[in-house]
């Protein structure tokens, strides 16, 4: 058992919690987010939409599989992560599992926070901390060393994708169909489930004038922050229309067509993050459950005349998705690559390669 050190978490309405530290012992600011899935840790700390934020696990359990091994597949892309490291800014909890155990686990969660610098609290009434943010709205907040103060820190004064996206233009896999990923900080299943269906996928930078490249269809990725930031995607997103190559969007890829579309976003109460938003495909009586991980929303009231919604959130009626009423472009605010979550969204992917394949055909 490692020595146990009191640490505070501070609210930006001044509400402070205590609790005790299990990852690096250090000061931290961000904005504080909850998440209600059961599992997926080691994905949710890895995925780049996190930048800036503190996550809330509702699931009071946590850190009992452990973290797992990082070996990479045969396209160099860690097999059990969603980046190269942790994202997110700290960490609060419940309940931390000392003991772990998982046929893949390597190390405990407090060592892989400790190692990466990244502070998790556990102890925390993370119920009522909960309520608190869905009754405020998302706060910022800081998990705060005695002796150590950090002032508050607004992701959304910043530039987040600039900070999460690839430095360099990257190939993956040699397949048929020439996908460009924008990458806002990808999550690596996008790719993985590219690849998986006979694509090469060219990943570049967030500001990359991709529509220079050959190319057959385009992936806007996930990614962190305030979608308003990612003008030069928003003005490579307008050429790209103009080509008329199939473009699909994921979360802040949906967000970022939609603005190239001339829609405005706005930011949610508190956002969605879960396994379980249900989301209905619009004119059709199909439900899915849906993996989520985003503060903005499409306003669908917005939406120019060439643009309809594709898909709607149940729970609130937000914006799920979009397509253009003609052209071979769609999107989806929630994630279709699951990882963690449920995968009844990933054929997804496979429309989007049959939206090239017969764009090929004609063209
Ligand atoms: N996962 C994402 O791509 C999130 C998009 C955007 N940063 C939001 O919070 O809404």
């Amino acid at each position: 058992m490692p020595e146990l050190k009191k640490i505070k978490l501070i609210l930006e309405d001044g509400t402070v919690f205590e609790g005790t530290s299990f990852g690096c012992h250090k000061s931290v600011a961000g904005e504080v987010v909850f998440n209600t899935a059961m599992t997926g840790y080691p994905e949710s700390l890895t995925d780049p939409s996190y930048k800036g934020q503190i996550l809330v696990t509702t699931y009071p359990l946590i850190g009992n599989y452990g973290v797992p091994v990082d070996d990479v597949d045969e396209y160099g892309l860690p097999n059990f992560f969603e980046s190269d490291r942790i994202h997110l800014s700290g960490l609060i909890i419940s309940d931390y599992s000392f003991e772990y155990s998982h046929w893949n686990a390597q190390k405990s969660l407090s060592q892989w926070l400790q190692e990466q610098g990244v502070p998790g609290i556990f102890g925390i009434d993370t119920r009522a901390l909960t309520k608190k943010l869905r009754e405020t709205g998302t706060m910022l907040g800081k998990i705060e060393v005695e002796g150590q103060p950090v002032d508050f820190y607004n992701p959304d004064k910043e530039n987040q994708v600039a900070k999460a996206s690839t430095p360099k233009k990257e190939v993956y896999g040699n397949g048929k169909h020439k996908v460009v990923l924008v990458d806002c900080g990808c999550k690596y299943n996008i790719i993985r489930c590219l690849l998986k269906r006979d694509t090469t996928v060219i990943r570049v930078p967030w500001d990359y004038d991709f529509t220079q490249e050959d190319y057959d269809g385009v992936m806007i990725s996930n990614g962190p922050g305030d979608p308003q930031y990612c003008q030069p995607t928003v003005a490579n997103i307008r050429k790209a229309f103009d080509q008329g190559k199939p473009i699909f969007g994921i979360c802040m890829g949906n967000q970022l067509i939609g603005i190239a579309s001339g829609a405005k976003t706005y930011k949610l109460k508190y956002g969605h993050r879960a396994h379980n938003h249900p989301v209905r495909k619009v004119n059709d009586t199909k439900c899915f459950i849906t993996s989520q991980n985003h503060s903005f929303a499409i306003d669908n009231a917005t939406l120019s005349s060439d643009w309809e919604p594709l898909f709607v959130n149940i729970n609130d009626d937000t914006n799920e998705g979009i397509q253009h009423k003609t052209k071979p472009i769609f999107s989806a605010q929630f994630h279709p690559e699951a990882f963690s979550g449920p995968t009844d969204t990933e054929f997804l992917f496979d429309d989007f390669v049959k939206m090239i394949e017969e764009h090929k055909a004609k063209n």
